[in-house]
């Protein structure tokens, strides 16, 4: 018996991360689309493209957050890869005398999305992406004192970015497996934006993508 190829969804923040996607992804069934920037647009976002699907008769079969990244150094250098095996809500708690503490610990929802661990393997094989966790933020890291407070909170942490969390809740919602792959632009710590390597994030990006097609092409849920 044959399987057909899964529809996928891959979710960017902006157009210029969509049409580096989309340069290297031309698969029929793959949908490519520039959600917005942050949690809040991405989950909206995705859940109307994943309902909008499912409704058609054509439901998705993986949702993809992708993008550029902040990397926490040095475990995720400018210009390398990240993909999520957790994709965590850092800010989403409640700050208290003692320190941070997650809506989890008070007693709501979730913070933490896990991609299906073959395809989180298969995409490290077929791109060389390092697997971590990716910190979902609504605030952007602008300080050296910020970055290690993450990371004490999170040491398996390698990459910080706005959307995948969003994009994971979407998902969640309509029982659809998430990935999120990250090309780092920018060292998470104090801020300097006319630094970032956007250029060269989105080259990687793309580079990344045309290896991956095959692993998408092949890829079924019942691979998790
Ligand atoms: O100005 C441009 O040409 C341009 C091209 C592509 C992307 C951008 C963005 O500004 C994307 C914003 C997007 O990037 C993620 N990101 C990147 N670095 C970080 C970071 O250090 N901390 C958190 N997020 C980061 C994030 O997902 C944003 O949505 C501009």
């Amino acid at each position: 018996m044959t399987t057909s190829a899964v529809r996928v969804l891959v979710a960017t923040a902006v157009p210029a991360e969509r049409d580096a996607v989309a340069r290297a992804l031309d698969l029929p069934g793959v949908d490519v689309i520039a959600a917005g920037v942050g949690p809040a647009l991405a989950a909206a976002s995705t859940a109307t493209a994943l309902t909008r699907a499912a409704l058609a008769g054509t439901p998705y079969g993986l949702a993809v957050s992708t993008g550029i990244a902040g990397g926490f150094a040095p475990h995720a250098p400018v210009g390398s890869l990240v993909v999520a095996d957790e994709i965590t809500a850092a800010d989403l708690g409640a700050e208290t005398p003692d320190g941070f503490l997650p809506v989890t610990e008070l007693g709501f929802g979730t913070v933490t999305h896990r991609p299906p661990e073959t395809l989180v393997r298969d995409v490290v094989s077929a791109t060389g992406a390092h697997p971590g966790a990716v910190l979902t933020v609504s605030t952007v890291t602008g300080t050296a004192a910020r970055a290690a407070e993450l990371r004490a909170r999170h040491p398996r942490a390698l990459a910080e970015a706005m959307e995948g969390f969003g994009v994971a809740e979407a998902a969640a919602a309509h029982g659809t497996p998430v990935l999120e792959l990250r090309a780092i632009s920018n060292p998470v710590g104090p801020r300097d934006r006319a630094a970032w390597r956007i250029g060269d994030a989105l080259a990687a990006l793309t580079e990344a993508f045309g290896k991956l097609a095959p692993v998408l092409e092949s890829w079924q849920p019942h691979d998790r």
